[in-house]
């Protein structure tokens, strides 16, 4: 089911848009790691918390012999000492998810976990496929049966085709990829192998850790860090990286290079976790050149500069720095609020808003503020904590987005709701500013957002209209139906 279904009319939504996150790991000492993917898991739940699971093979015992656990919900709602303990094995695979393509179900639950004639494979992704649906039918139409509604399972679908031709798995997921279009970080299991993919244009994120003899592969450094393993490298786009039991191998004739890159843009803005680098570039001090670039682009006099927490507190700290005006908290963010969090029924007078943040009067009484978030995509939140800041007393609220306006869908892993749901759709600057009752609005201009990624080659189709490849013509976000 599309989410936009599901999000009660007018009520603030939880946790919009997120991604996935994968997580992968070869003990070469031949130790357990259901542990480790466990709390790399727990250190990457902000790319998505609607299911989550691991799969781990054991590469001293019976070839293809892989035990997996998944479910709905939080890591640490799924999983708990018995069933970790459980899982034997020194090779493993993990992921969170948010559903992109195929509906919110313990089925859809990654990793996928395939018996196919080599043994056992697992697979976990991140990104979105454009040509799923294509692909998909053709493997119908030939006998195929899947188990999940997803684009990962045509993935690992051809991967398990590709392997009957082929000497070695890497190069049926070589071969594989070269059939798929759009979006991928992957990283896949089989008996003895750890493999971690990129897509050509570097979509989304993927690096390499380490750590005693160990060798990791996760959506973001803040997994390495998480779990004591030190950063080796990003995974480059197009790369495939190959871990065995000899170490790690990347052999050039395998990778799928592309001259022009495309890294999601949205990753820095929001996506990441500020203690993560993505492609050498730190996600915290892209927040903050763009809070500066703000501050240069979108003067105003104020007192006090707050961030609406958690994604858009770096860029108030930078709109701060350059504007000269002190930074302030002014939210207290209740951290208890998870994916179980009940939202309360339109009729009720408790807010969703104030039930996650509640505002500072002591900080904000009397004060001209400038609110600071990352984005505006439905504009509840805004619009909602505006009004709290002028009920704690604020004297004038002046509203700035360290984003350019949210305008068009992501086909390639964001889950952006109908374009007419996104309140800059159709509507000037003034007009945005009226909706949401601040005094003054202002956003990113496009132009900056190169700076952000110290010249990296970036995706900000959501902004523009304009992607790195010609969108799909149908619908792709919900279950196939064939
Ligand atoms: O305009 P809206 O439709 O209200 O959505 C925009 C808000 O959603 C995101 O925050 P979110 O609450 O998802 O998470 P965060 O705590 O990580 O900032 C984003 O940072 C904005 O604050
Ligand atoms: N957010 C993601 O990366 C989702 C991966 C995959 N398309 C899914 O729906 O499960
Ligand atoms: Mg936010």
């Amino acid at each position: 089911m599309n989410k936009d279904m599901i999000h009660e009319q007018g009520e603030v939504t939880d946790k919009l848009r997120e991604e996935c996150g994968v997580f992968g790991i070869y003990d070469l000492d031949g130790q357990d790691v259901a542990s480790t993917i466990y709390y790399g898991l727990f250190a990457l739940q902000h790319r998505g918390q609607e299911s989550c699971g691991i799969a781990v093979s054991d590469t001293h015992g019976p070839k293809g012999k892989v035990s997996s656990f998944k479910g709905m919900g939080l890591a640490n709602e799924v999983f708990n000492e018995k069933t970790l303990e459980s899982l034997h094995g020194d090779i493993g695979v993990g992921h969170v998810r948010y559903s992109t393509a195929g509906a919110s179900t313990r089925e859809n639950a990654q990793p996928l976990v395939l018996n196919y004639i080599k043994g056992t494979l697992g697979l976990a992704h991140n990104g979105n496929l454009i040509n799923a649906l294509e692909l998909r039918k053709e493997l119908e139409y030939g006998g195929a049966i899947f188990q999940t509604t997803i684009d990962s399972e045509v993935i690992a679908y051809h991967i398990a085709r590709e392997r009957v031709k082929t000497k070695s798995v890497e190069e049926a997921v070589r071969n594989a990829m070269k059939k798929m279009e759009g979006a991928y970080s992957l990283i896949v299991m089989s008996p003895r192998k750890l493999i971690g993919a990129r897509d050509p244009y570097g979509f989304k994120p993927l690096c390499i850790g380490r750590r005693d003899n160990s060798y990791i592969l996760a959506s973001e450094t803040c997994a390495l860090d998480t779990v004591g393993a030190e950063f080796v490298r990003d995974v480059e786009p197009g790369e495939l990286v190959v871990i065995t039991r000899e170490g790690i191998v990347s052999d050039k004739s395998m990778c799928l290079p592309r001259k022009k890159h495309a890294r999601c843009i949205f990753e820095y803005i929001y996506f990441a976790r500020p203690d993560s680098h993505i492609d050498g570039v730190s996600v915290y001090a892209s927040r903050i050149k763009a809070g500066r670039a703000l501050a240069k682009d979108s003067p105003v006099e104020a007192d006090l500069v707050v961030g609406v927490p958690e994604s858009g507190n770096a860029a108030a700290l930078g709109y701060s720095l350059e504007s000269g005006i002190p930074y302030g908290t002014a939210f207290v963010k209740n951290s208890y609020v998870g994916r179980t969090f009940i939202r309360p029924k339109q009729s009720s007078r408790i807010s969703s808003v104030r039930v996650k943040l509640n505002a500072l009067k002591e900080v904000v009484a009397g004060k001209r503020i400038i609110m600071i978030d990352d984005s505006i995509v439905r504009g509840t939140t805004s619009g909602r904590i505006v009004k709290m800041l002028r009920d704690a007393g604020a004297a004038e609220v002046h509203m700035r987005v360290s984003s350019p306006p949210f305008l068009w869908p992501c086909y390639f892993g964001t889950d952006v709701p109908a374009r007419e749901q996104l309140l800059a759709y159709n509507r000037t600057v003034e007009e945005i500013c009226e909706k949401i009752g601040a005094d003054s609005l202002g956003y990113l201009e496009i132009d900056r957002l190169q700076e952000l990624t110290d010249g990296l080659e970036i995706c900000r189709g959501c902004f523009t209209g304009t992607y790195p490849m010609e969108p799909p013509k149908e619908d792709i976000r919900g279950d196939f139906e064939l």
